[in-house]
């Protein structure tokens, strides 16, 4: 038997085609999401995920503004230009690509921007809301693979579903999304005990871990769904997951794939983000 191929570039032309009605309406009122993107220096694989955004950005009609700053910025010039995007009432959305130089603070970055314009959902303010409960801005990879399990019809309530991995960017805003959808969460991460054991007991396995194809088949239940965060260059320069596809999509009941699987439905989290943003802004508007 194998798995069912979780197609996140199908998934999120589904969520365009959404998202088109939704711009469509907010123009009628005279409102365009805008986001805007702050770059810094000349990361490729930062160039590619910005590009992509950009592509799916316009395409979408959405007001898309790249701010591409040298390597060399100061943290006084990157905080004078986020404090400039927070004025900006056509800026619904505001995002510095990670990672930054090494003379820049990405903690005070991520504080800097307003936490109504944080479309990253990476400042404290919006970790709070995300942990408490409350309604906010969260991270665009755990909300597209939300979205990507919703799409499969993946039952979360009850399941078992192990995280492996515990960075603020991924792990832990997943966690928090699963446990919000009543699964029964475990993080798990480098220092985990007899990882395989724990990995196996899960309904649901999300991997973001940064370990080209680490997980094998001994890691997962049969008949899980299985979704790979990984993005590794391998030996041959192929672009691979955190999961061994080949041995691993023999046994789960799900599978992402890399490339086609999580990337895309990331872009779709932070889109429908800024899309919210602009929704809030017309209801604002309105009174
Ligand atoms: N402030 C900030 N927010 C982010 O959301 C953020 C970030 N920094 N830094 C880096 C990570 C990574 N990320 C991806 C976006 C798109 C793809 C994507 O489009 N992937 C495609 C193609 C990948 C390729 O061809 O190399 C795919 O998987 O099919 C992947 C990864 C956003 N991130």
């Amino acid at each position: 038997m194998s798995a069912i191929i979780m197609s996140g570039t199908q998934v999120a032309q589904q969520a365009d085609a959404e998202f088109q009605q939704r711009i469509q309406h907010l123009k009628q009122r005279q409102i365009t999401p805008g986001l805007a993107v702050v770059l810094i220096g000349d990361d490729p694989a930062s160039a590619i995920y910005v590009r992509n955004k950009q592509r799916r950005a316009q395409k979408l009609g959405i007001n898309y503004q790249l701010h591409h700053l040298a390597a060399s910025v100061t943290q006084a010039e990157l905080l004078t230009l986020i404090q400039q995007l927070n004025q900006d009432p056509d800026v619904d959305g505001v995002m510095v690509q990670m990672p930054v130089p090494p003379q820049i603070d990405a903690t005070t970055v991520m504080n800097t921007i307003d936490p109504d314009k944080d479309v990253d959902g990476f400042s404290v303010v919006n970790v709070g809301r995300l942990w408490s409960g409350e309604s906010g801005n969260f991270p665009g990879t755990p909300r597209g693979i939300m979205r990507l399990l919703a799409a499969y019809q993946i039952h979360l309530a009850g399941q078992q579903a192990v995280v492996i991995g515990r960075s603020n960017i991924v792990g832990k805003p997943m966690a928090s999304l699963l446990l919000r959808a009543n699964a029964t969460v475990t993080v798990a991460h480098s220092k985990t005990r007899n990882l395989a054991a724990i990995a196996r007991q899960a309904d649901i396995l999300i991997v973001a871990i940064g370990q080209p194809e680490m997980i094998t088949a001994q890691y997962v239940k049969p008949g899980a769904t299985v979704i790979d965060v990984g993005m590794n260059h391998n030996a041959q320069g192929k672009l691979v997951g955190d999961v061994q596809f080949a041995d691993v999509q023999e046994i789960a009941g799900f599978i992402t794939p890399v490339p086609g699987g999580v990337g895309p439905m990331t872009i779709t989290g932070l889109l429908d983000q800024v899309i919210t943003l602009a929704e809030q802004r017309a209801q604002r508007d309105d009174h």
